[in-house]
Protein backbone atom coordinates (compact mmCIF):
# COMPACT_ATOMS: atom_id res chain seq x y z
CA UNK A 1 0.00 0.00 0.00
CA UNK A 2 1.38 3.23 -0.53
CA UNK A 3 0.38 6.88 -0.19
CA UNK A 4 1.74 9.93 -2.33
CA UNK A 5 1.67 13.29 -0.47
CA UNK A 6 1.20 15.97 -3.28
CA UNK A 7 0.64 18.62 -0.46
CA UNK A 8 -3.11 19.42 -0.84
CA UNK A 9 -4.12 15.92 -1.73
CA UNK A 10 -2.56 12.01 0.15
CA UNK A 11 -3.51 9.91 -3.12
CA UNK A 12 -3.70 6.26 -2.67
CA UNK A 13 -1.67 4.30 -5.43
CA UNK A 14 -0.48 0.70 -5.74
CA UNK A 15 2.29 -0.20 -9.33
CA UNK A 16 2.90 -3.62 -10.05
CA UNK A 17 5.09 -5.25 -12.58
CA UNK A 18 9.34 -4.56 -13.14
CA UNK A 19 10.84 -1.40 -12.92
CA UNK A 20 12.06 -1.15 -16.61
CA UNK A 21 8.37 -2.16 -17.58
CA UNK A 22 6.13 -0.34 -20.56
CA UNK A 23 4.10 1.81 -18.17
CA UNK A 24 0.43 1.29 -18.76
CA UNK A 25 -1.58 3.62 -16.16
CA UNK A 26 -5.61 2.70 -14.89
CA UNK A 27 -8.07 5.12 -13.86
CA UNK A 28 -11.12 4.00 -12.57
CA UNK A 29 -14.94 4.63 -12.13
CA UNK A 30 -16.91 6.74 -10.50
CA UNK A 31 -17.92 4.67 -6.94
CA UNK A 32 -15.22 2.42 -7.77
CA UNK A 33 -11.28 2.24 -6.42
CA UNK A 34 -8.35 0.70 -8.15
CA UNK A 35 -9.29 -2.63 -6.93
CA UNK A 36 -11.77 -2.80 -10.15
CA UNK A 37 -8.60 -3.20 -12.10
CA UNK A 38 -7.60 -6.41 -9.97
CA UNK A 39 -8.90 -9.31 -12.71
CA UNK A 40 -7.81 -7.56 -15.46
CA UNK A 41 -4.44 -6.52 -14.37
CA UNK A 42 -3.74 -10.46 -13.25
CA UNK A 43 -4.26 -10.93 -16.56
CA UNK A 44 -1.94 -8.83 -18.55
CA UNK A 45 1.40 -10.00 -20.00
CA UNK A 46 4.43 -9.28 -17.78
CA UNK A 47 6.65 -6.48 -19.34
CA UNK A 48 4.17 -3.97 -18.13
CA UNK A 49 4.59 -1.35 -14.98
CA UNK A 50 1.22 -0.60 -13.94
CA UNK A 51 -0.03 2.54 -11.74
CA UNK A 52 -3.19 2.30 -10.69
CA UNK A 53 -4.41 5.00 -8.16
CA UNK A 54 -7.75 5.99 -6.01
CA UNK A 55 -9.15 8.82 -7.22
CA UNK A 56 -9.67 11.82 -4.74
CA UNK A 57 -12.94 11.54 -2.46
CA UNK A 58 -12.53 7.31 -3.20
CA UNK A 59 -10.98 4.29 -2.02
CA UNK A 60 -8.24 5.17 0.19
CA UNK A 61 -7.06 8.98 -1.25
CA UNK A 62 -8.14 11.45 0.87
CA UNK A 63 -11.57 12.91 0.27
CA UNK A 64 -11.41 16.85 0.91
CA UNK A 65 -14.77 19.02 0.32
CA UNK A 66 -15.74 18.96 -2.95
CA UNK A 67 -17.17 20.28 -5.52
CA UNK A 68 -14.57 18.78 -7.98
CA UNK A 69 -13.35 20.34 -10.99
CA UNK A 70 -12.55 17.88 -14.00
CA UNK A 71 -9.13 20.03 -14.54
CA UNK A 72 -8.42 19.50 -10.40
CA UNK A 73 -9.16 15.30 -10.80
CA UNK A 74 -6.52 15.79 -14.36
CA UNK A 75 -3.92 17.24 -12.13
CA UNK A 76 -4.21 14.97 -9.49
CA UNK A 77 -3.65 11.95 -12.09
CA UNK A 78 -0.89 14.55 -13.93
CA UNK A 79 1.47 15.10 -10.42
CA UNK A 80 0.93 11.18 -9.60
CA UNK A 81 2.31 10.34 -13.05
CA UNK A 82 5.13 12.98 -12.92
CA UNK A 83 5.91 11.97 -9.02
CA UNK A 84 6.49 8.27 -10.00
CA UNK A 85 8.09 8.72 -13.07
CA UNK A 86 5.59 7.63 -15.41
CA UNK A 87 5.53 8.94 -18.70
CA UNK A 88 4.76 7.89 -22.43
CA UNK A 89 2.06 5.47 -21.00
CA UNK A 90 -0.81 3.56 -22.07
CA UNK A 91 -3.60 5.40 -20.26
CA UNK A 92 -6.47 3.46 -19.28
CA UNK A 93 -9.88 5.49 -18.18
CA UNK A 94 -12.96 3.98 -17.45
CA UNK A 95 -16.14 6.01 -17.30
CA UNK A 96 -14.67 9.29 -14.95
CA UNK A 97 -11.73 7.51 -15.60
CA UNK A 98 -11.87 7.74 -19.59
CA UNK A 99 -13.00 11.51 -18.67
CA UNK A 100 -9.55 12.67 -16.82
CA UNK A 101 -7.78 10.13 -19.69
CA UNK A 102 -9.52 12.17 -22.46
CA UNK A 103 -8.60 15.48 -20.17
CA UNK A 104 -4.84 14.64 -19.57
CA UNK A 105 -3.59 13.45 -23.33
CA UNK A 106 -5.07 16.95 -24.25
CA UNK A 107 -2.68 18.74 -21.72
CA UNK A 108 -0.01 16.14 -21.60
CA UNK A 109 0.58 14.26 -24.73
CA UNK A 110 4.41 13.61 -23.27
CA UNK A 111 2.39 11.63 -20.60
CA UNK A 112 -0.35 9.74 -22.80
CA UNK A 113 1.53 7.77 -25.48
CA UNK A 114 -1.95 5.97 -26.13
CA UNK A 115 -5.25 5.78 -24.78
CA UNK A 116 -8.04 3.51 -24.50
CA UNK A 117 -11.41 4.69 -23.39
CA UNK A 118 -12.99 2.67 -21.76
CA UNK A 119 -17.02 3.02 -21.03
CA UNK A 120 -17.03 6.80 -21.25
CA UNK A 121 -17.96 9.86 -23.06
CA UNK A 122 -16.77 13.55 -24.10
CA UNK A 123 -19.69 14.02 -22.00
CA UNK A 124 -21.64 11.79 -19.73
CA UNK A 125 -25.33 12.73 -18.79
CA UNK A 126 -26.17 16.30 -18.26
CA UNK A 127 -26.28 18.89 -15.78
CA UNK A 128 -29.90 18.39 -14.33
CA UNK A 129 -29.27 14.36 -14.15
CA UNK A 130 -26.11 15.00 -12.10
CA UNK A 131 -27.88 17.57 -9.96
CA UNK A 132 -30.56 15.14 -9.13
CA UNK A 133 -28.46 12.76 -8.67
CA UNK A 134 -26.30 14.80 -5.85
CA UNK A 135 -29.52 16.29 -4.14
CA UNK A 136 -30.31 12.34 -3.57
CA UNK A 137 -26.83 11.30 -2.31
CA UNK A 138 -27.05 14.60 -0.14
CA UNK A 139 -30.33 13.59 1.04
CA UNK A 140 -30.11 9.41 1.87
CA UNK A 141 -26.30 8.97 0.89
CA UNK A 142 -24.68 6.83 -1.45
CA UNK A 143 -26.86 4.15 -0.44
CA UNK A 144 -29.91 5.39 -2.60
CA UNK A 145 -28.54 4.98 -5.50
CA UNK A 146 -27.13 1.12 -5.09
CA UNK A 147 -30.15 -0.54 -6.45
CA UNK A 148 -30.27 1.64 -9.65
CA UNK A 149 -26.46 1.62 -10.16
CA UNK A 150 -26.52 -2.01 -10.38
CA UNK A 151 -28.81 -2.46 -12.99
CA UNK A 152 -26.31 0.11 -15.20
CA UNK A 153 -22.72 -1.26 -13.66
CA UNK A 154 -24.18 -5.27 -14.59
CA UNK A 155 -25.76 -7.57 -16.70
CA UNK A 156 -28.78 -9.20 -15.43
CA UNK A 157 -26.22 -12.63 -15.33
CA UNK A 158 -23.73 -10.87 -13.51
CA UNK A 159 -26.64 -9.62 -10.98
CA UNK A 160 -27.82 -12.97 -10.36
CA UNK A 161 -24.63 -13.93 -9.01
CA UNK A 162 -23.11 -13.60 -5.23
CA UNK A 163 -20.38 -11.48 -6.57
CA UNK A 164 -23.04 -8.55 -7.00
CA UNK A 165 -22.62 -7.46 -3.14
CA UNK A 166 -19.62 -6.71 -2.77
CA UNK A 167 -19.40 -4.19 -5.77
CA UNK A 168 -22.29 -2.56 -4.10
CA UNK A 169 -20.17 -2.50 -0.81
CA UNK A 170 -17.99 -0.82 -2.62
CA UNK A 171 -20.31 1.65 -4.18
CA UNK A 172 -22.10 2.17 -1.09
CA UNK A 173 -19.05 2.69 1.49
CA UNK A 174 -17.67 5.68 -0.83
CA UNK A 175 -17.40 8.83 1.43
CA UNK A 176 -20.55 10.83 0.20
CA UNK A 177 -18.60 13.92 -0.06
CA UNK A 178 -15.89 12.49 -2.30
CA UNK A 179 -18.44 10.94 -4.71
CA UNK A 180 -20.75 14.24 -4.78
CA UNK A 181 -17.26 16.10 -5.64
CA UNK A 182 -16.63 14.04 -8.45
CA UNK A 183 -20.18 14.26 -9.65
CA UNK A 184 -19.78 18.08 -9.84
CA UNK A 185 -16.69 17.42 -12.18
CA UNK A 186 -18.97 15.10 -14.22
CA UNK A 187 -21.52 17.62 -14.90
CA UNK A 188 -18.86 20.39 -15.58
CA UNK A 189 -17.29 18.46 -18.07
CA UNK A 190 -17.69 18.23 -21.94
CA UNK A 191 -14.45 17.26 -23.47
CA UNK A 192 -15.97 17.25 -27.05
CA UNK A 193 -13.72 19.84 -28.49
CA UNK A 194 -10.40 18.96 -26.81
CA UNK A 195 -11.05 15.36 -27.48
CA UNK A 196 -11.58 16.28 -31.54
CA UNK A 197 -8.07 17.59 -31.64
CA UNK A 198 -6.76 14.73 -29.78
CA UNK A 199 -4.33 12.67 -32.35
CA UNK A 200 -3.07 9.65 -31.00
CA UNK A 201 -3.84 5.78 -31.08
CA UNK A 202 -7.00 5.13 -29.26
CA UNK A 203 -9.23 2.39 -28.21
CA UNK A 204 -12.63 2.53 -27.20
CA UNK A 205 -14.57 -0.51 -25.08
CA UNK A 206 -18.44 -0.28 -24.80
CA UNK A 207 -20.42 -3.03 -22.93
CA UNK A 208 -23.74 -4.29 -25.03
CA UNK A 209 -25.69 -4.15 -21.27
CA UNK A 210 -24.24 -0.86 -20.50
CA UNK A 211 -27.53 1.33 -18.49
CA UNK A 212 -24.70 4.51 -17.96
CA UNK A 213 -22.19 5.26 -21.41
CA UNK A 214 -24.26 2.97 -23.63
CA UNK A 215 -22.14 1.48 -26.55
CA UNK A 216 -23.10 4.24 -29.36
CA UNK A 217 -22.41 6.74 -26.59
CA UNK A 218 -19.04 5.60 -26.34
CA UNK A 219 -18.48 4.86 -30.40
CA UNK A 220 -19.52 8.50 -30.79
CA UNK A 221 -16.70 9.93 -28.54
CA UNK A 222 -13.77 7.27 -29.54
CA UNK A 223 -14.98 8.41 -32.97
CA UNK A 224 -13.69 11.75 -32.51
CA UNK A 225 -10.67 10.75 -32.95
CA UNK A 226 -9.18 9.96 -36.29
CA UNK A 227 -8.13 6.05 -36.75
CA UNK A 228 -9.56 5.06 -33.58
CA UNK A 229 -10.68 1.75 -32.98
CA UNK A 230 -13.87 0.94 -30.86
CA UNK A 231 -14.50 -2.92 -29.26
CA UNK A 232 -17.71 -4.34 -28.14
CA UNK A 233 -17.68 -6.56 -25.35
CA UNK A 234 -21.03 -8.41 -25.63
CA UNK A 235 -23.18 -9.19 -22.25
CA UNK A 236 -21.05 -7.09 -20.07
CA UNK A 237 -22.62 -3.66 -18.47
CA UNK A 238 -20.46 -0.38 -17.06
CA UNK A 239 -17.95 -2.25 -15.51
CA UNK A 240 -16.89 -5.08 -18.40
CA UNK A 241 -13.15 -5.09 -16.61
CA UNK A 242 -15.18 -6.68 -13.40
CA UNK A 243 -17.53 -8.69 -15.41
CA UNK A 244 -15.35 -9.73 -18.59
CA UNK A 245 -11.65 -9.97 -17.17
CA UNK A 246 -10.51 -11.96 -19.79
CA UNK A 247 -11.95 -10.52 -22.92
CA UNK A 248 -10.85 -6.62 -21.44
CA UNK A 249 -7.56 -8.68 -21.05
CA UNK A 250 -6.94 -9.76 -24.47
CA UNK A 251 -8.05 -6.40 -26.07
CA UNK A 252 -5.61 -4.87 -23.75
CA UNK A 253 -2.97 -7.18 -24.58
CA UNK A 254 -3.47 -6.83 -28.61
CA UNK A 255 -3.78 -2.57 -28.26
CA UNK A 256 -0.80 -1.85 -25.94
CA UNK A 257 0.99 -4.89 -27.90
CA UNK A 258 0.31 -3.07 -31.19
CA UNK A 259 1.88 0.18 -30.00
CA UNK A 260 5.06 -1.61 -29.79
CA UNK A 261 5.12 -0.86 -26.37
CA UNK A 262 5.48 -4.73 -25.11
CA UNK A 263 9.13 -5.24 -26.40
O1 LIG B 1 -22.81 5.71 -11.89
C1 LIG B 1 -22.98 5.57 -13.09
O2 LIG B 1 -24.06 5.68 -13.64
C2 LIG B 1 -21.83 5.29 -13.96
C3 LIG B 1 -20.83 6.33 -14.04
C4 LIG B 1 -20.90 7.54 -14.64
C5 LIG B 1 -19.61 8.17 -14.53
C6 LIG B 1 -18.84 7.13 -13.86
O3 LIG B 1 -17.63 7.14 -13.57
O4 LIG B 1 -19.60 6.07 -13.58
Amino acid sequence: MHMADLGDIRLHYRIDGPEDGAPVVFAHALGTDLRVWDRVVALLPPGLRILRHDMRGHGLSDAPAGPYSMGTLVRDSERLMDRLGFRDAVYVGLSIGGMIAQGLAAKRLDLVRALVLSNTACKIGTREIWAERIAAVEAGGVEVLAEGTMQRWFSPRFRATPELAAWRHMLERTDRGGYVGCCHAIAGTDFMTPTSGLRLAALGIAGSEDGSTPPDLVRETVELIPGAQFRLIRGAGHLPCVEAPEAYATLLTEFITAQGHLG
